[in-house]
């Protein structure tokens, strides 16, 4: 099975609320499609949304990654041939880990499709549902306890609270939270590198003497600022969740022997696809660290093919995989059920989407 073209598209889906975090505000999801074809009937696809504050990439540089410099790399290779498939893929340009990500999916939801199996199964692996948790934005709090209510209403028992815009208030936003959620529902916190160290410590000791049962903070601090993460994860007892400090298999290496965090969010975007994932999972099966799977904002296609990993590796034992329940539409047809909180696994080939509408870029 030979890749002859990669097709780029664009597709645009409202988002049932706007999207608040402390390092952004998004309405719609707006990602980048592309369809993997290959000279047999089969094509692959993904997807990569324009993280700029994250990743650095927007429309325009995925659209060009891909066009000018992924596409030549790879077209004419042969789809059994993966080590080398993507080894060119991370060595015809650095960084722009999503116009990767976009392209390690399709070529993985090709080979599986090619041996006729579901991607998690020819991962490895046999989980058949994953339990993911729901976002909360960063909001005034009466708006953010209603949103929680909201989603505990429909069967959320994990819920990821947005914070890190107002110092110490975050405080009395998870506080309120948990008084109108109860002590059952498992609550995350992600400040989405919005406090320094000294105040994460500040901030997180206060939530711990108040008894707010928090389950971990991601990323408290910038993501450059490893000795902050690290002074953080030190002096709290709540464990720390490396998000926005991890992209490649050598940032885990770091975080992990550091001590800077005691969990990875491994999000295919920052990894730049499963190939780079499979390695963090290795390394943080070695040191006994366990992980997260995560998405930006992304919709269905792309998300589906993180679930797929995350049903492969029991390394990843939490997952945030929300993103097509934020989004007001399904345009996909396939692929695993995204039922609220649970994400139900199915037995078709590759990630399972059998078709992606999407407006064809020239
Ligand atoms: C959507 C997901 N639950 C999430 O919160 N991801 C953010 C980054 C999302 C973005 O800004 O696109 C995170 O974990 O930091
Ligand atoms: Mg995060």
């Amino acid at each position: 099975m030979i890749i002859k073209d990669i097709e780029l598209g664009v597709i645009n889906i409202p988002l049932a609320r706007p999207f608040k975090t402390a390092l952004r505000t998004v309405e719609y999801v707006e990602d980048v499609v592309i369809k993997v074809t290959t000279d047999t009937e089969f094509s692959g696809y993904g997807e990569a949304p324009p993280t700029a504050v994250i990743t650095g990439e927007t429309k325009g540089s995925i659209i060009t990654a891909i066009r000018d410099f992924i596409k030549p790399a790879l077209v004419g290779m042969d789809i059994d041939n993966l080590d080398g498939i993507f080894h060119k893929l991370h060595s015809c340009m650095v960084k722009n880990t999503s116009a990767k990500a976009a392209v390690d999916m399709a070529i993985y939801d090709l080979y599986a499709k090619k041996y006729q199996t579901p991607l998690y199964k020819v991962l490895g692996g046999n989980k058949t549902e994953l339990e993911t948790d729901l976002t909360i934005s960063v909001n005034p709090i009466p708006e953010m306890v209603a949103d929680s209510l909201d989603a505990v209403g429909k069967g959320y028992k994990i819920l990821k609270i947005k914070v890190g815009k107002e110092g110490l208030k975050d405080v009395e936003r998870i506080a309120a939270i948990r008084e109108a959620v109860g002590p059952d529902i498992n609550i995350r916190v992600d400040a989405n590198q919005g406090w320094n160290a000294k105040q994460s410590v500040q901030i997180i000791t206060a939530m711990e003497d108040r008894g707010l049962n928090i389950e971990l903070v991601e990323q408290p601090v910038p993501a450059h600022d490893l000795k902050g993460m690290k002074f953080v994860t030190g002096h709290v007892n709540t464990p720390i969740l490396a998000d926005e400090s991890v992209f490649s298999p050598e940032d885990a290496i770091s975080i992990i022997r550091e001590g800077a965090a005691d969990l990875i969010n491994i999000k295919l975007m920052k990894t730049g696809g499963i190939y780079n994932a499979l390695k963090i999972c290795s390394i943080a099966e070695i040191y006994g660290v366990e992980c997260m799977i995560g998405c930006m904002l992304e919709s269905k296609l792309s998300v589906s093919a993180a679930a797929h990993l995350a049903a492969a590796k029991s390394v990843i034992t939490r997952a945030d995989l929300d993103g097509p329940s934020l989004c007001k539409a399904d345009p996909f047809v396939g692929g695993p059920i995204y039922d609220e909180n649970m994400i139900r696994m199915v037995n078709e080939p590759g990630i399972g989407i059998e078709s992606v509408p999407f407006l064809v870029i020239d």
